[in-house]
């Protein structure tokens, strides 16, 4: 038993529970029954009692003592860092404002233009290698202040076995036999000595042993091999502002008092670090450094995004010799996320990863030449045309051509279009065709059909581009090239001039510079007519993989000789007059846009492949295809995958297909393929765990667990219409935000309904409340009222969430099921939900046959 003592801080606002060191309240006394107690034994733990003030006094006091030797050493290394700073940031004024003064510009001639650059280029070197001091030492103040905030918040005693256990426990560096006090913070501090350890790195080897152990017999990795030994202490820290505000002694992993304090606070408009608390089963996921694939499934706020993120500092950390934040590429489900999670690496000291969305990945190349739909517009039109023919077949095809199934089939079309097959367009210029089609491919399968894709493309290009030359030659003497000519620029002309001066004319012994200048000159301009041909020629654009792709949706004989089990898929027909509709305007749906991607860069040999890309992580991974996850492996072939992700909140038509993560643990072998489960949510309180667990089927539902927070039961609420809903919203709203919730998540399920929601809800408003209303392009998650829809909301999360309409008519499908899930998984404290009229089934469908608790509160409020 702990004995423990209840008082709120000024500063944090925290409820926490003060635990005595171990032992010291341990007294055993309260096991006699009061009647028995005699006033001996009254006297004993009155005795006991004052020993463990006595001794609670003297660690603080010790703590405190050492919290002092800890910020002097910082105080006294920011202080000298910061003259380097300022030595470094005026150097770095001195040459921007002296470049030019120690550069000497002579052009005279060709000798003299080459001093002067290579001057520059000195002057420029010098900058620059000022500019990397100034960033570095700038960097180290900034670490410093922040370590002066906050420098360590926990501590382990430890006894290494080779060396006994005997030992005082106290501060100071280890000697053999002697216990090691070992200090952990976010960031290192090494005395001047370089010896002395005063914090270690929550990334150091030596660190684990903080989250994965209790006090006891215990062992931990190092580079070296395994280091066991017995830890003696464990005691976790509140330091703010440089002031010891809370000692906790505890044994256990990782104690509950002081995440039920943290997971208690308000929410922030960014997601922070979770170092000071982050659970044995998320250490594993962080440190783990043995698998090519990580494969995470954990329920809705199980710290899945969290436990990535301090990976993504943890491999930074162990192998900043050898990976740059640039390897490091984080794929995130939307804008809005990425602008949620962006301080977290920073806040550790290190630069962030790449991030980007798949969206962006297709817009980049695809999106200058074709018209591409996003995922959410094809969200927003499937719930649009929900219970239609139209609809069935659209969702039907969005799973089918995620599916591997399809993956296969392209991956077979993809052989055979190494024999015949490629489409081409001609090159054309005023109606002239300079090299068609059919050429091309002549040469694509005859002379080059022996080389694999990328090379046929390369040499077919360089190929074309002599034709080009061919054709100018050709040109010259032709009517419209010389009328072209005489219409020449001036800038054309002297341009010309210039060349024919570096070929040697102009000067005495030549007579024929004249004709050789219009020479050059009708050169100059037919190569400025077909510009715009050389372009396309060096993009590739010659080759034309989106008919190449529609074939398969042209001919029947061609997809079933293509797929592997040589059969149609169901609604093949309204495939192929789909692709008609979209395809041959050019339009490209999202279910398109993939395999697309995929025949265009496998044609040009794959040179997009970003083979220098070290790991890629996957966040809400469910989302993805087979198809995108095949996709993305054969894109960045070298890196190693951390894929995270939740079954339960699988929305899109898309994923529904690979059941799971099938798709995922499919690309690599399964001894190198780590599968962790995460089942705390930590996000939530109990009650709207429990809650959002009903919503669910209870198979699916099973094994989550909530951490044991309590909080307001959550409450389903009808209204008559839209605008009693709205009132109602408004009204929760302000009472939340006077209440001091930071963020509300106003939930609606489509784009379309968060603009009426945010019309009605404004309207019913003052002026100042902040009101957001969140749409796919917003990069920035405001704090008071976001009105977002249920697809962007992915990931994120706010103090309460007052979900808009979840009615029948709007959750009323099965396939609604893992949406509402979702939504309502992202509140941390409060979760109220309003309906118009009858409220989804889904809350309702507990198949144990008991109603929602949160139901029994419903308000009618007709
Ligand atoms: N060990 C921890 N210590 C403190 N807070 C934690 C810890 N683990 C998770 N959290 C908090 O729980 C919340 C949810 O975490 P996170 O977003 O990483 O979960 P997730 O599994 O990615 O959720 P979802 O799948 O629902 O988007 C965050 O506020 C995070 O800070």
């Amino acid at each position: 038993m702990r004995a423990a003592r209840s008082f709120r801080t000024a500063a944090s606002g925290w409820r926490l529970r003060a635990v005595a060191p171990i032992g010291i309240f341990r007294t055993g006394a309260c096991t006699l029954p009061g009647s028995m107690i005699k006033q001996r034994d009254i006297d004993v733990r009155k005795q006991e009692g004052r020993e463990a003030v006595d001794k609670e006094e003297a660690i603080r006091a010790e703590e405190k003592a050492r919290l002092v030797e800890v910020l002097g050493v910082i105080d006294r290394r920011l202080r000298k860092e910061l003259s380097v700073l300022g030595n470094r940031r005026g150097d770095v004024v001195g040459i921007r404002q002296e470049f030019f003064d120690d550069v000497s510009f002579n052009f005279s001639d060709a000798t003299e233009l080459g001093e002067t650059w290579s001057s520059i280029v000195q002057q420029a070197e010098l900058l620059a290698e000022r500019e990397r001091s100034h960033r570095v030492a700038s960097t180290s103040v900034e670490r410093l202040a922040w370590q002066h905030d906050n420098p360590y918040f926990a501590r382990i005693d430890f006894v290494e076995e080779s060396e006994g256990a005997e030992g005082a426990s106290g501060g100071g560096t280890a000697a053999a036999g002697k216990v090691e006090s070992i200090y952990i913070g976010r960031s290192s501090l090494i005395g001047e000595d370089g010896e002395t350890f005063y914090i270690y790195d929550w990334r150091a080897p030596v660190s684990s042993l903080f989250y994965d152990g209790e006090p006891g017999p215990v062992s931990y990795e190092t580079p070296g091999g395994m280091a066991s030994g017995t830890m003696t202490l464990k005691r976790q820290f509140v330091i703010r502002g440089g002031v010891l505000k809370h000692v906790f002694d505890t044994d256990e992993t990782i104690g509950d008092d002081i995440l039920q304090a943290v997971l208690s606070e308000r929410s922030d408009t960014s997601m922070k670090s979770i170092v000071a608390t982050i659970q044995k089963e998320q250490n594993r996921i962080i440190r783990d450094e043995k698998h090519k694939l990580l494969v995470v499934q954990g329920a809705a706020g199980s710290g899945k995004t969290s436990a990535a993120l301090q990976r993504v500092a943890y491999l930074l950390y162990r192998y900043r010799e050898t990976l740059t934040p640039e390897q490091v590429i984080l794929f995130s489900p939307n804008p809005v996320f990425k602008g949620y999670v962006s301080r977290v690496l920073p806040d550790l000291g290190e630069a962030n990863m790449r991030q980007m969305t798949f969206r962006e990945l297709i817009e980049a190349r695809l999106g200058r030449r074709w018209e591409v739909e996003d995922l959410f517009a094809q969200t927003e039109e499937l719930a649009a045309t929900s219970g239609t023919a139209e609809g069935e077949s659209r969702e039907a095809a969005a799973r089918y051509k995620g599916s591997e199934h399809f993956f296969a089939t392209a991956g077979n079309y993809l052989e055979r279009l190494k024999k015949s097959g490629v489409r081409f367009r001609p090159l054309r210029f005023r109606g002239e065709t300079i090299v068609s089609a059919e050429e091309m491919a002549a040469r694509y399968y005859g002379e080059l059909g022996h080389e694999d894709f990328g090379e046929r493309l390369i040499k077919l290009r360089r190929w074309l581009n002599g034709r080009l030359n061919g054709w100018i030659e050709s040109q010259i003497g032709e009517a419209w090239l010389e009328e072209a000519a005489e219409l020449a620029s001036e800038e054309d002309i002297q341009r010309t001039y210039v060349q024919l001066r570096r070929e040697g004319g102009f000067h005495d012994e030549a007579f024929d510079d004249e004709d050789r200048m219009t020479e050059l000159l009708l050169r100059r301009v037919a190569e400025n007519s077909i510009g715009p041909l050389r372009k396309a020629v060096k993009g590739f654009r010659f080759m034309d993989p989106m008919a190449t792709y529609r074939e398969l949706f042209r001919s029947r004989t061609l997809f079933t000789a293509c797929a592997p089990d040589g059969k149609l898929p169901p609604r093949y027909e309204w495939m192929v007059l789909r692709a008609d509709e979209t395809l041959g305007r050019k339009i490209i749906d999202h279910e398109d846009a993939t395999p697309l991607l995929f025949i265009m860069e496998a044609l040009e040999g794959f040179r997009k492949v970003e083979g220098d890309v070290k790991h890629l992580f996957v966040d809400e991974a469910q989302d993805y295809s087979p198809f995108q996850a095949a996709f993305l492996r054969r894109r960045f072939p070298h890196a190693r995958l951390t894929v995270l992700g939740d079954f339960n909140q699988a929305i899109y038509a898309q994923a529904e297909e690979s059941g799971g993560f099938g798709g995922w643990t499919r690309l690599v072998a399964e001894e190198d393929t780590a599968v962790w489960r995460l089942t705390t949510s930590y996000r939530s309180t109990r009650p709207i765990v429990e809650f959002s667990k009903r919503i669910l089927r209870p198979e699916d539902a099973e094994g989550i667990s909530a951490f044991n927070r309590d909080g307001e039961e959550p409450s389903v609420r009808s209204c008559r219409d839209n605008r009693e809903l709205a009132e109602q919203v408004a009204a929760k709203a302000e009472e939340l935000l006077a209440a001091g919730y930071a963020t509300i998540g106003v939930i609606a399920k489509t784009a379309a309904e968060c603009g009426d929601a945010s019309a009605l809800i404004k309207e019913r408003l003052p002026d100042k409340t902040p009101v957001t209303l969140v749409t796919g392009g917003s990069a920035k998650l405001p704090p008071g009222v976001s009105i977002l829809p249920s697809y962007l909301s992915k990931g994120i999360e706010f103090d309460a969430v007052l979900v808009w309409d979840a009615s029948a008519a709007r959750y009323g499908r099965e396939q609604d099921r893992k949406l509402l899930y979702t939504v309502c998984t992202r509140a941390l404290h409060v979760l109220n939900v309003y309906c118009v009229g009858e409220r989804s089934p889904l809350f309702g469908s507990d198949q144990n046959g008991s109603d929602q608790k949160g139901l029994d509160r419903e308000v009618e409020t007709r």
